[in-house]
């Protein structure tokens, strides 16, 4: 089977990976349409929705690759895989495949609810686990068994968990302790991702990102931990395309 249509609501690049274990990685984003979660902060909604339904295409493994190349000719050697929830679709090794015989590092971001084998294909995957902010419930038995297939294929993987407040703090706490020695990222919460005045999203992201260093910082939880802010949001705010 070679010819999987995938749906691809937006491609975009060359910008800077703004996240998590590859943060400031130059990179193309495929974002994919469809999610399984309904985050009350998501920031790709227009992905899950509705409001982006017209926007989506049903493409190949070959259209992606020609879309990405007409994007970036000889500009960028890696892909982010990001949606949306990327692991609803079956198949997608037919886009790894191919971006890797063109020599190109592809990245995953996904939140831990669904696995698909074509994981192990990943050069840098992101689980993103969801804390009580965002309206969602966390299906430990599934994320246990993601982590355990990609330790025990030693794959490049990390978790990073979204924090706005305190409750999200304990939460991702929790998943540290629970995931002893996997790369652990705690990322600041862009708590307005309809503000259209990048100036007045940066202030406020800059206080959150001020709060979770400092919280941090005092906690006896977590101590070998990373904590991010979403870069892209400081230097583009809500701008699609970024
Ligand atoms: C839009 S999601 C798509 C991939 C996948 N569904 C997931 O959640 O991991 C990409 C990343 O953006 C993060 N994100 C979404 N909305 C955010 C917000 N308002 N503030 C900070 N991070 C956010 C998610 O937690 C995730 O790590
Ligand atoms: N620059 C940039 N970095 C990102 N990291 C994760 C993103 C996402 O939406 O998955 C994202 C995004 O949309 N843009
Ligand atoms: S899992 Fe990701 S894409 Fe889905 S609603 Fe949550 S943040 Fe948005
Ligand atoms: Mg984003």
């Amino acid at each position: 089977m070679h010819n999987s249509r995938f749906p691809v609501i937006e491609m975009f690049g060359p910008t800077i990976q703004g996240e998590g274990m590859v943060i400031g990685q130059k990179t193309m984003f495929v974002r994919t349409a469809g999610c399984d979660y309904q985050c009350s902060w998501c920031d790709s909604a227009f992905t899950w929705n509705g409001l982006g339904k017209k926007e989506v295409r049903m493409l190949t493994a070959a259209d992606i690759a020609a879309e990405l190349k007409r994007l970036a000719a000889h500009t960028c050697s890696h892909v982010t895989i990001s949606g949306g929830n990327p692991a609803l679709l079956p198949h997608l090794e037919e886009l790894i495949n191919l971006l890797h015989e063109s020599g190109i590092q592809v990245a995953l971001e996904t939140q831990g609810s669904l696995w698909k084998d074509w994981f192990l294909l990943i050069d840098d995957l992101t689980l993103s686990p969801k804390p009580p902010s965002s309206g969602m419930k966390t299906d430990w038995d599934k994320l246990d068994v993601i982590i355990a297939n990609l330790k025990a294929q030693r794959r490049n993987f990390s978790l990073k968990v979204v924090v706005f407040d305190q409750s999200d703090l304990a939460y991702a706490a929790s998943v540290h302790k629970r995931y002893d020695g996997i790369p652990f990222y705690v990322q600041s919460g862009n708590e307005d991702v309809l503000e259209e005045d990048t100036g007045i999203v940066l202030g406020r992201l800059m206080d959150k990102y001020k709060w979770l260093v400092d919280t941090v910082i005092a906690s006896t939880e977590l101590n070998n931990v990373r904590v991010l802010p979403q870069l892209h949001a400081w230097l583009w705010g809500n701008k699609r395309g970024y």
